[in-house]
């Protein structure tokens, strides 16, 4: 990570934990937000006009953080409007780098080999992970926003009047509900994966891993419609495919999380499919990157072997 803007040799891919062995992830620092006119966003300073062409969106196809921001971003019809960089998929003893891999891209605007130096160049006493995604002006050469929660949401809205659309993933009435499922969903599923996968103790990870199937069966259940509010997809449906399809071929060997796989859940399986199937998704899930960048975590995977299954992960995808 970086401390007062130099990489920290001591650099570890566990993130913190707290007294009892939970893995603790890090609070993001860059809470600008775009806006139609440029008026300041809910955080943050103001100054960020939607325009064509500005902001480029930096993700690792790995990342479920990032990939909830390039699924918006296909749905919402931004592809035209916002350039998006691949890093690796291996995060390196230097974080995210550039290039070097089949798929990943090299840094387009400062050549960087590192994702650390945008964050420098944003901030250059930045102390944090350099994490992803990361949303740059590339008009005033800084970083806007690196929270994806953020960059999902003013994707919804900014660029409305730029490409309109009838689809609203954050609809007003159901504010509210959106955000208490959200809660639950990043608490006890997006990040109750990783709480499992990087528990440094048999209690974290117990008390992870029923978090993680207790959600998994209150989704199941949920499951009457096609989506989790009936028949109106949002950003909640966004946030809970992106671990759902990574689970099988990723979370349930690598992180412990072993109790069931998606595939043994019927309305869940047919959902990550139903969303799988909506118009550019499946081009947001790259399996390859995926089970590479997380079967490289050298501290849960010394060898980096890559195990060939699950079998119906692939089939879904193709
Ligand atoms: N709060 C952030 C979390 C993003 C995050 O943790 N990204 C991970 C990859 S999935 C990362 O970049 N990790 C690099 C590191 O920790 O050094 C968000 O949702 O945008």
């Amino acid at each position: 990570m970086l401390v007062d803007g130099k990489w920290t040799s001591d650099w570890q891919p566990v993130q913190k934990a707290d007294e009892k062995g939970r893995f603790v992830r890090q609070v993001s620092s860059f809470r600008n937000w775009i806006t139609p006119d440029g008026s300041a966003g809910p955080t943050g300073e103001g100054g960020f006009k939607a325009e064509a062409g500005r902001y480029r969106l930096y993700v690792a196809l790995i990342c479920p953080w990032a990939s909830r921001t390039l699924i918006a971003r296909k749905l919402k019809g931004l592809e035209d409007l916002i350039p998006v960089t691949v890093v690796n998929p291996v995060l390196s003893d230097q974080g995210w780098q550039f290039g070097g891999y089949d798929g990943a891209d090299a840094d387009p605007l400062f050549d960087a080999t590192y994702m650390h130096e945008l964050y420098t160049r944003a901030d250059v006493s930045f102390t944090g992970r350099a994490t992803v995604p990361v949303l740059w002006d590339m008009q005033q050469g800084i970083m806007v926003n690196n929270e994806s929660a953020d960059i999902l949401r003013m994707f919804d809205t900014a660029f409305e009047g730029l490409v309109p659309s009838d689809l609203r993933l954050y609809p007003q009435d159901l504010a509210a509900e959106i955000d208490a499922l959200n809660a639950v969903i990043y608490d006890r599923l997006n990040n109750g994966v990783y709480k499992a996968g990087f528990a440094s103790s048999q209690e974290a990870y117990d008390e992870a891993v029923a978090g993680v199937f207790d959600t998994l069966v209150m989704l199941e259940d949920r499951l009457t419609g096609d989506y989790l509010f009936g028949d109106r997809l949002t950003e909640t449906d966004i946030r809970a495919f992106v671990t759902l399809i990574r689970f099988d071929a990723a979370y349930h060997g690598l992180f412990k999380t072993n109790l069931r796989q998606i595939a043994d859940y019927p309305r869940l399986s047919a959902y990550m499919r139903r969303i799988l199937d909506l118009p550019g998704v499946r081009e947001t899930v790259n399996m390859d990157h995926i089970t590479r960048g997380y079967y490289s975590i050298k501290a849960l995977n010394p060898t980096g072997i890559r195990p060939v299954g699950p079998d119906h992960v692939t089939r879904a995808l193709h």
